[in-house]
């Protein structure tokens, strides 16, 4: 059976085509894929490097670039290039199977052959070079090939390594980099296999099999299951990750089966979604057809669209559709509570209902605002039913501490509050989620097969045990995406303490493909030095966090006053507009509501059209808060004050609860690191008056 498959690099350049050429590329590719078996139109290139590199005709100035096996019949779509970019590419680039890893590599020969030209004398002059110390024999079990040798025996330092990054085939320039900082060849092998997606004896490995060395390189190049598949690639050419997982997130995604709950946590950016999604692909192709069996879910309604988008990107089939169920947590609850009480239910303004409870708690001596967050965060946390269980509850990271006499009189509102809100039908969501809990457990019914989780850190205790009720506990239950240093609420839930172990079953992402190297980099200081622990109780930290792209450093501008502050944004976005960046791939973020009202009254003022964060229209300004799951190529941060961040009003007192005052001041942290990983290209800063002490000294 011949088999089609295509590079990560044609689909990227093809989406940047304009629509008349890849209307072209399209119709060559329809005559091609009708007769690919015979090979017959593609055009053998008299002075090709690589003899089995094709060109195929698209246009009288475009070229694809087609890796043809002179023997077997897999057929590889590698670029599309002007029509003389894509000649000398043929002329230049060699196509060849890993030695060790078994992976596809492309190398382009005629650089590397200049650049050991240059090198030969210099190498010639110097004293040592950079890989005297290794024996070739080393080199070569990490699967440094002839070739590279003969380049890597004159390299003098890093510099030079650094320097022909992009001529060498990535996996071998990965093991010099690796043995170039000091690891062992032992260590260099444990750093390059770390991404294989399947393990391979080097015996068993063959330099000709180029279908073999495709399925163990699905980051850069995979197999188009027909015209079909073919096509929704090309109807889509953005959205790479529908295609090109990272090697990672396809063992995570695509593991046959997870014996109990899974997690996949990583840096922001790193793909938890796209993996969550891919996972849900997984479990959906199990099954033909159907009532839902998956939940796909997440915290807020804006985040869920989002997640159906994608979802409906990348499962096309319908039967596999009807088995997947894309809601977040609050409707879920909702519906099992309003079902099985057989009426709708009321959600009072946050106002109305802390006026509800300032009544009902008048002589306890506490505020309404209070007496609500202590019933969320305390007692429908910890799910605690009697006065007993209230005053003997421990109420970490709750600020001032309460006498016995206090919590009676706490636990007395609670009970005259919560009874007025049943009277009035009147809820929060976080009751619903603790309601729509009990009543799963309570009749034992189970809605969903598995449950497929994201944005997974913030999420509150109730909602935890929704999530354990709506499932029954068996392999494939539950998979779990977060992220715990993008943590911007109040909950610190432990998984085990909640019945889901996910022991042995936690895995991480590390390349980020969203921000650029400078981004998380300095993004990362702002999250201070102390550690942080994740849904399973463990530390977790972000020093293998790692971005492929490059761009310009961070910038932070700071001003005496606001005024000035927002003048020089709106320089900043015109800026931006001016060098053709979209108005809504441009994101402004601020702490509070009044700094967003000041923006957007400046934007106006200065005719820059701009909107909510996730409709729009225009520039997009939002809080902190709403920044969450999104991402823009552009984002300015502004007001990054010291009396804006930390928000004085959300964080306790270190004297009153030392513990709180901490976790407090990460999650402020926290928030600023959210906003600032949304950036994809550029990341602007600004403060209008002192700065915050969060933002890294130069
Ligand atoms: N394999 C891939 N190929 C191409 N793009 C990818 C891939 N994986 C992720 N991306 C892109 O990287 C960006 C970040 O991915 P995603 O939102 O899944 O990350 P995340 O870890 O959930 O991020 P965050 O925690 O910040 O919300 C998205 O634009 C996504 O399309």
């Amino acid at each position: 059976m011949p088999q089609l498959a295509i590079d990560k690099d044609f689909l990227t350049r093809y989406a940047k085509l304009e629509k008349r050429v890849q209307k072209a590329v399209d119709e060559a590719l329809d005559k091609f894929a009708d007769t690919y078996y015979a090979g017959g139109h593609l055009e053998k290139v008299a002075d090709a490097r690589d003899p089995r590199a094709r060109s195929l005709r698209i246009t009288q100035n475009y070229r694809g670039v087609v890796l043809a096996p002179e023997q077997g019949d897999t057929y590889l779509l590698v670029t599309v290039l002007p029509h003389d970019e894509a000649y000398a590419y043929i002329r230049n680039k060699r196509f060849s199977v890993n030695r060790a890893l078994g992976v596809l590599e492309i190398r382009d020969e005629a650089q590397l052959q200049t650049m050991s030209d240059v090198l030969a004398p210099v190498a010639a002059a110097a004293e040592s070079r950079l890989f005297d110390h290794v024996p070739d024999k080393h080199l070569t079990q990490l699967g440094i090939d002839d070739r590279t040798l003969s380049i890597v025996r004159l390299l003098p330092d890093e510099g030079h390594l650094d320097a022909i990054q992009s001529m060498m085939p990535a996996a071998q320039h990965n093991a010099l980099v690796a043995l170039a900082s000091g690891m062992t060849p032992e260590e260099a092998w444990a750093e390059v296999s770390k991404d294989l997606v399947e393990a391979v004896a080097p015996e068993e490995i063959d330099p000709e099999d180029l279908t073999a060395a495709i399925r163990r390189t699905p980051g850069q190049a995979v197999f188009v299951e027909g015209p079909e598949s073919l096509r929704e690639m090309l109807d889509t050419p953005f959205d790479l990750w529908r295609v090109f997982l990272h090697p990672q997130q396809r063992r995570i995604a695509y593991r046959r089966s997870y014996n109990g709950p899974a997690m996949v946590t990583g840096g922001a950016g790193t793909g938890k979604t796209v993996t969550a999604v891919h996972r849900v692909a997984h479990l959906a192709a199990g099954y033909d057809s159907g009532p839902p069996q998956i939940l796909l879910t997440t915290f807020t309604k804006t985040l869920d669209a989002a997640l159906r988008s994608q979802m409906e990107l990348l499962i096309k089939d319908p039967g596999q559709r009807d088995r997947i169920d894309v809601r977040n947590l609050d409707k879920v609850a909702y519906e099992v509570v309003s079902r099985e009480r057989g009426t709708t239910l009321k959600f009072p303004r946050s106002r109305e209902l802390e006026r509800l409870w300032d009544e009902a708690g008048a002589d306890s001596g506490f505020s309404g605002a209070f007496l609500l967050s202590e019933w969320e965060q305390v007692v429908l946390a910890q799910d605690l039913r009697t006065e007993r269980g209230y005053l003997e509850a421990q109420r970490r990271g709750r600020g001032n501490r309460l006498s016995a006499d206090q919590k009676q009189r706490v636990w007395r509102a609670v009970l005259a509050a919560t009874e007025r809100m049943a009277q009035a039908n009147q809820w929060t969501f976080t009751q619903v989620a603790a309601e729509a809990a009990d009543i799963l457990n309570r009749t034992g019914e189970r809605l969903y097969t598995h449950v497929v989780v994201d944005e997974a850190q913030d999420l509150h205790p109730a909602k935890w045990r929704l999530i354990r009720a709506l499932v029954p506990e068996g392999p494939d239950d539950l998979f779990i995406a977060g992220d715990p240093h993008q943590r911007i609420y109040d909950h610190r839930v432990s998984l085990a303490a909640l019945g889901i172990n996910v022991r042995g079953r936690s895995r991480k992402l590390t390349v980020s493909y969203r921000s650029t190297q400078e981004i998380l980099s300095w993004a990362v200081r702002l999250l201070g030095a102390a550690p942080i622990t994740g849904l399973d109780d463990l530390e977790d930290g972000l020093e293998t966090y790692i971005s492929p792209l490059h761009g310009r450093r961070p910038v932070v501008h700071g001003f005496t006053e606001r005024t000035a502050e927002l003048d020089a944004l709106v320089g900043q976005i015109n800026g931006w507009l001016e060098q053709g960046v979209e108005a809504d791939s441009i994101g402004i973020a601020v702490r509070t509501r009044s700094v967003a009202d000041s923006v957007t009254a400046r934007l106006r003022e200065a005719d820059i059209d701009n909107g909510p964060l996730v409709d729009g229209p225009g520039v997009r300004v939002g809080t902190m808060h709403g920044m969450k799951g999104l991402e823009f190529r552009c984002v300015a941060v502004v007001g990054v004050d010291a009396d804006l961040l930390p928000l004085k009003t959300q964080v306790t007192d270190r004297t009153e609860d030392p513990v709180a005052h901490g976790h407090d001041l990460q999650r402020e942290r926290n928030l600023l690191f959210v906003s600032c990983t949304r950036a994809r290209d550029a990341l602007y800063l600004s403060h209008g008056g002192d700065p915050s002490p969060f933002l890294p000294a130069k």
